[in-house]
C-alpha cells in the first residue's frame, strides 16, 4: 500500500483560563492512496483539532508527519500546502464573502505563483464545471449561492492545487439531507477519478460508512478502535464504539452487551486516569482506572484500545 499520510503520536494542547486541554493524546494512524479514513466521535473529543494541526492551520504541540512517504515538519504549514488541502463544513465562513467564485478558485493558484493567467482561467473553468457550477455562476458573490452550491466551490478550491490529501472536516454536516448524498456521491466520483485520499471527519456514523474504507473511533484526545469499515461496522470491539453504533439503524452488528451513552462527555481538562472511557463504560473493572489500555491488534489491520477486548472478541465470535 503506498501511504500518503502517515500521523505518529501527535499531540495538540489548547492552553485556556481554566487549564490546559489535551485535546490530541498521541495519535497515531496512516491513510493510503485512494482510500478514506472515517473519523468519528462525540463533539469535543478532538477531531477538528486533529485535523486542523495535520494541516497545518494550529500548531501541534509535538508529533510527526509523513506525507508521499516524506518526513514534514508538522509546525511549518507552508511546506505542506500543495499536498493537502482541507474542505470545512461551514463553506460560507471559509470562503471570502467579498470575492467571487472563479476568483475563489483562483485564489491559492496566485498565492502560489502557478500557471499563466490565461492557464489559470482555464483550469479555474474546469474545476469549477467537474463540481457543477454552471459558467452563469462563475461571477457570483458565496451570498448568492445555495448551501449546496457553496461546499462546490470549496471543493474546487481545495482542489485548485491538485492535492493528493483532503482533510474533510464534517462537510455535509451544515447541508439539507436531500444535498447531502449530492456531495457525497461527488467526493467519492473525485476520489476515484484522481487516486485522492480523505481523512473524513462526520459524527455521523451513516455518512462514515458511506465514504470510508477505514474507520477510526476518537474518544478524549485518543483512538479508541480503528479498523476497516465492514469489520467495525459489523464486530466493534470497543464499549464506546458499540454505544455510537446504538445510536444508528444498525442491523448488522453481532450481539453483544448493549452500552448506552447517559452521561456527559469528561471535563477535557482532567480526563479520567486509566481508561478514558472507564466513567461512561458498564464493563469497566479496577484495572481500567489504573492503567491506560493501548492499541492492539485483535483481528488482520482492527485495532482497538480496551483491557477487556479480548474476553468481548471472544464472546462476540461465539455468539456470532
Ligand atoms: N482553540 C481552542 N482553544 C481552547 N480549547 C479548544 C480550542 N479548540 C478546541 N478546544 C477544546 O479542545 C477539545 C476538543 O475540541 P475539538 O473541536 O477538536 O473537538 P471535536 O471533536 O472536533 O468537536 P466538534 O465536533 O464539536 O467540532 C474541546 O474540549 C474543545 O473545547
Amino acid at each position: 500500500m503506498t501511504r500518503r499520510l502517515e500521523v505518529a503520536d501527535l499531540v495538540v494542547r489548547h492552553k485556556t483560563r481554566k487549564g490546559t486541554v489535551h485535546a490530541v493524546a498521541g495519535v497515531s494512524f496512516e491513510i493510503g492512496a485512494g482510500q478514506t479514513l472515517g473519523l468519528v466521535g462525540e463533539s469535543g473529543c478532538g477531531k477538528s483539532s486533529l485535523a486542523r494541526a495535520i494541516v497545518g492551520l494550529n500548531k501541534p504541540t509535538s508529533g510527526n508527519l509523513a506525507i508521499n512517504g516524506t518526513a514534514v515538519d508538522p509546525r511549518r504549514p507552508s511546506s505542506r500546502a500543495r499536498d493537502m488541502q482541507m474542505i470545512f463544513q461551514d463553506p460560507y465562513g471559509s470562503l471570502n464573502p467579498r470575492l467571487t467564485v472563479r476568483e475563489l478558485v483562483e485564489e491559492p493558484l496566485k498565492v502560489h505563483r502557478l500557471r499563466s493567467r490565461a492557464e489559470r482561467r482555464e483550469w479555474v473553468k474546469a474545476l469549477l464545471d467537474r463540481v457543477g457550477i454552471p459558467e452563469t455562476m462563475h461571477d457570483r458573490l458565496p451570498h448568492q449561492l445555495s448551501g449546496g452550491q457553496r461546499q462546490r466551490v470549496g471543493i474546487a478550491r481545495a482542489l485548485a492545487l491538485e492535492p493528493k490529501i483532503i482533510i474533510c472536516d464534517e462537510p455535509v454536516s451544515a447541508l439539507d439531507v436531500s444535498v447531502q448524498a449530492q456531495v457525497l456521491n461527488l467526493l467519492v466520483d473525485l476520489q476515484r477519478e484522481q487516486d485522492l485520499s480523505y481523512l473524513f471527519i462526520s459524527h455521523d456514523l451513516e455518512v462514515i460508512r458511506y465514504v470510508s474504507h477505514w474507520i477510526a473511533v476518537m474518544y478524549l484526545g485518543v483512538i479508541v478502535e480503528i479498523g476497516p469499515v465492514d469489520r467495525i461496522w459489523k464486530s466493534p470491539l470497543h464499549p464506546y464504539t458499540r454505544a455510537l453504533m446504538q445510536t444508528t439503524d444498525n442491523r448488522e452488528m453481532q450481539a453483544g452487551p448493549e452500552v448506552k451513552l447517559n452521561s456527559e462527555l469528561p471535563n477535557p481538562l482532567s480526563p479520567p486516569s486509566g481508561c478514558r472511557f472507564r466513567t461512561r463504560c458498564p464493563l469497566a473493572i479496577e484495572r481500567c482506572a489504573q492503567e491506560e489500555p493501548q492499541l492492539r491488534e485483535e483481528a488482520a489491520g482492527h485495532k482497538v484500545a480496551c483491557h477487556r477486548a479480548q474476553e468481548w472478541a471472544s464472546r462476540v465470535s461465539a455468539a456470532a
